[in-house]
């Protein structure tokens, strides 16, 4: 067992520069945190990134959102970062509204754009003393 924090890190395809960027910014805070991700989101996070611990599951459409929700249903995460394309239809649309739905079941801190992303991450990784 570890007391480090753990984060689900997920975007669509449109979105994936911008959680880039946003896990780029907060690289040195997110080093000392345990990241799961979907299939391609992991692999571009940790190319860009090659200091983080990302655990990679399936991409998103063949399960990997499933499978983000399972470890939300187990008490496993700390926070759901999920960058959600609003503006493109998507083939497996109900994987995506089953995980935000667990995410909002669990009362699981979630943020799907970069704002959000931010108060998470210093509310998280920087509690006030
Ligand atoms: O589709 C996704 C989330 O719904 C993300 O999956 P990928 O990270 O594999 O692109």
């Amino acid at each position: 067992m570890t007391d480090r924090l753990k984060f689900a890190l997920v975007a669509h395809d449109a979105c994936k520069p911008a959680l880039v960027d946003w896990a780029t910014k907060h690289a040195s805070l997110l080093e000392g945190v345990d990241i799961y991700a979907t299939g391609t989101t992991g692999g571009k996070l940790q190319d860009s990134n090659p200091k983080l611990n990302i655990h990679r599951f399936k991409s998103g459409p063949l399960g990997g959102d499933q499978q983000i929700g399972a470890l939300i249903c187990e008490g496993k995460l700390d926070a759901l970062i999920f960058f959600i394309d609003p503006l493109s239809p998507m083939p497996h649309d109900v994987d995506v509204k089953a995980l935000t739905r667990l995410a909002i079941v669990y009362d699981l801190p979630m943020a799907s754009s970069p704002a959000t992303a931010n108060f998470i991450v210093q509310a998280l990784c920087n509690p006030p003393a």
